[in-house]
This record gives structure tokens, sequence and C-alpha cells, in this order.
């Protein structure tokens, strides 16, 4: 379970939410609404551990993650904006990178992962040479090579067409019922048919 416990988040003097608290439980699918600069980015970039809250705290299975930072990392994956793809690599060579970095190393995993974003045939492009939503691909390709249970996506469905986003949201969907977590950003519509998802809302320093 993930517990956000009082969490106050101020940027530029604005507060941008204060006191939110919440609990995720394994199996659910949360989605963090809001409008433009509401500071959904922030508080996933907090949740990951990749920015300060000012205030309150954040518990993984019962334990704050300031007291077990390395178990915490171990049981996320995290994908930005900024989506950690290096242009200069190919898919395949990001992949291994990705895999490495677990201390994995298994090319029949990578295939599988390029076939399910569409990726087949491109393995070997540099991702400067591909599209943005190719681009985007590869860096969610690393969904499919991932163990962790908690999965947190800033707008993962930027730049994906629309057989991409049902084939992604069938993922999410799968990732939730293998009691994961996934908790993601979008402004795009996502219909899920397997499991509901559950919203919070941040609007004007309110949230609900
Ligand atoms: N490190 C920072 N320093 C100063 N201001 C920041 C910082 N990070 C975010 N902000 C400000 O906080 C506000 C919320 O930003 P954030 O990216 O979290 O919004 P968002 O809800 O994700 O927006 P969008 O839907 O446009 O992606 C913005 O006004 C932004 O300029």
């Amino acid at each position: 379970m993930l517990e956000a416990q009082g969490l106050n988040c101020i940027r530029d003097e604005r507060a941008l939410f204060t006191g939110l608290s919440f609990a995720i439980h394994p199996g659910e699918l949360v989605q963090i609404e809001g409008p433009n600069g509401a500071g959904k980015t922030s508080l996933l970039r907090i949740l990951a551990g990749l920015a300060s809250s000012d205030g309150g705290d954040i518990l993984w299975q019962g334990e704050s993650t300031r007291r077990n930072r390395d178990r915490y990392n171990h049981s996320l994956l995290y994908i930005g904006h900024q989506a950690g793809v290096k242009a200069v690599l190919t898919p395949f060579e990001n992949l291994s990178f990705f895999q490495k970095s677990s201390g994995k190393k298994d090319p029949d995993a990578i295939w599988s992962a390029l076939s399910q974003v569409g990726l087949v045939g491109y393995e070997d492009v540099p991702v400067a040479q591909l599209s943005a939503g190719q681009h985007r691909r590869v860096a969610l390709a690393r969904l499919w090579l991932s163990d962790a249970p908690l999965w947190i996506l800033d707008e993962p469905l930027t730049a994906i067409d629309k057989q991409g986003v049902e084939h992604l949201t069938r993922l999410f969907e799968q990732h939730a019922e293998k009691v994961g977590i996934v908790i993601l950003t979008t402004h795009q519509d996502m219909m899920s048919t397997r499991c509901p998802i559950r919203k919070i809302k941040l609007d004007g320093g309110v949230w609900r």
C-alpha cells in the first residue's frame, strides 16, 4: 500500500496542495486529475522521491520511504516527461541499458517488449530519428520489462495513437489485476473496462 500523509507542496510561494492524504491499495488504477499547473507532475515527482515535499510523509508497505529509500526505489518504476531515453542510442540499446540497471540480460524479453510497443523493425534506428510517438513508445516499453509493483507515470499517453492508448490501458488494467498499483496523469480519455479508475483531483490548492 502507498500512503500519502499530509503532503504539502509550495512552489513559487503558491500552495499547489496542502494536507494531501490518501491511501492507494494493490489492485488500484489511479488517475491524478486537474488543469494545467495544478500540481500533478509535482505530486508524482514527490511520490517517486524525485522532489521534496514541504511537509508530510510517504509510506510504502507501512514504512516511511525516507527510512528505506533503496527498498522503495526497487519497488517503483517512474516514467516522467523526460522519459530517460537516450536519443543517440537505438530502442534495443536503450532497453538493454534499462535491463542491465536491474541486473538482467534477456534479449528475448527486449524483443517481446519492442513487439508490444510496435517497434520491431525500428530496433536499430537511433531514437533521435524516430517520431514523437515512437520515442514515447521506447520509454513505455520498460513497462513490459519491469517487475516493480508500483508504476508512477506522468502523461504516458501523450503522443500515443488511439490503438496504442487502448493497448496501454489494457496493460495498466492487467498490472492492477496482478495486485500492482498504477498512478498516472493524462489529459486523454481512458476507457477502462476491467478495472475502475479512481480519480484524485487537484485544483487551485484544493484536492478531493
Ligand atoms: N521546481 C519548481 N520551481 C518553481 N515552480 C515550479 C517548480 N515545479 C513546478 N513549479 C510550478 O508549479 C506549478 C505546477 O506545475 P506542475 O508541472 O506540477 O503542474 P501540472 O498539473 O503537472 O501541469 P500540466 O497539466 O500543465 O502538466 C506550475 O505553475 C509550475 O510552474
